[in-house]
């Protein structure tokens, strides 16, 4: 039985490491690749952020497993088993760290029979360390986390990404959902950059509610524990339950707020993280 406190420690002093390795990289030059698309970006720190990551818990941990954003843009398999395993996004917001948006985070959750039972999400250039453990709240620097008790979507602010999708279609779809929004009205629509801040930003009880389409299991995993375990709700864009692996996911403070956004979204399903890689 895995020690979930000297999980969590771990999670938390390996992505303070990160976030140093993150800080000192925004002052050298950031040559920036290219992973599924052109607005797809992954840089060597990216990488090097994830080794430095998996080698750390691999040498205290040795029979956990891993899902992490590079690795599986490497070719690994992207499967959720019941093993303990650590879902990783070295560095979520990698456009906004190419570009010096200031908001970056390392995302580190650690999920048991398929549930996350550890995330840490450590914003990096705010040096903001938020932290959950299933059933013992969520925290910000220390301090308590609670989500904002709004209940009516017009007081609302509510943030969402476009992604990296360019398809026409799903552009469209994307656009749609953001019309409805906005046209509520909400008071205002905002996106960090970055789903795991975005999430954060729910628990903290500034944005009620979150929404995107096309995120990955690393990007949401951390987040999603923290929102929950600071009193928000998380579920499917079409009201469902939240599938880690759909790539589709609403964070709220609350309930109806959730089932609001459920009503103004146009669905759109992409390719299931877990979904067997497309021959050519
Ligand atoms: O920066 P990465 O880790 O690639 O994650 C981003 C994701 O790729 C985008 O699709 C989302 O819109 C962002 O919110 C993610 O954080
Ligand atoms: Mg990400
Ligand atoms: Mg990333």
């Amino acid at each position: 039985m895995a020690n979930l406190q000297s999980i969590m420690d771990h999670a938390v002093a390996v992505a303070r490491k990160a976030g140093e390795v993150v800080r000192e990289a925004l002052s050298d030059d950031r040559k920036v690749m290219m992973k599924s698309s052109a607005v797809d970006l992954v840089t060597q720190t990216d990488q090097k952020v994830e080794q430095l990551i998996i080698q750390s818990v691999k040498e205290k941990f040795p029979s956990h497993r891993f899902i992490g954003e590079e690795s599986v843009a490497a070719g690994e398999a992207c499967v959720l088993t019941d093993d303990p395993t650590w879902i990783i996004d070295p560095i979520d917001g990698t456009t906004n760290f190419v570009h010096a948006f200031p908001f970056v985070a390392i995302s580190i959750g650690f999920a048991m029979n398929k549930q996350v039972e550890v995330g840490v999400v450590y914003s990096c250039l705010e040096d903001k360390m938020f932290t959950a453990r299933r059933g013992k709240g969520a925290f910000c620097n220390g301090e308590p986390l609670a989500v904002s008790d709004q209940t009516d979507i017009q007081q609302s602010i509510i943030s969402t990404e476009f992604g990296a999708n360019r398809d026409p279609e799903a552009v469209d779809k994307i656009f749609c959902s953001l019309r409805n929004i906005l046209s509520l009205p909400v008071h205002g629509v905002r996106g960090a950059g970055t789903a795991a801040i975005n999430m954060c930003l729910v628990a903290s009880g500034c944005v009620e509610g979150y929404y995107e389409i096309g995120v990955h299991v690393w990007d949401i995993a951390a987040g999603s524990l923290v929102v929950s375990e600071a009193g928000g709700v998380l579920m499917d864009v079409d009201g469902g339950e939240l599938d880690l692996m759909s790539r589709r996911i609403i964070a709220a403070n609350n309930r109806s707020i959730a089932e609001r956004l459920v009503k103004e979204i146009t669905p759109f399903r992409p390719p299931r993280d877990d979904s067997p890689p497309q021959k050519l």
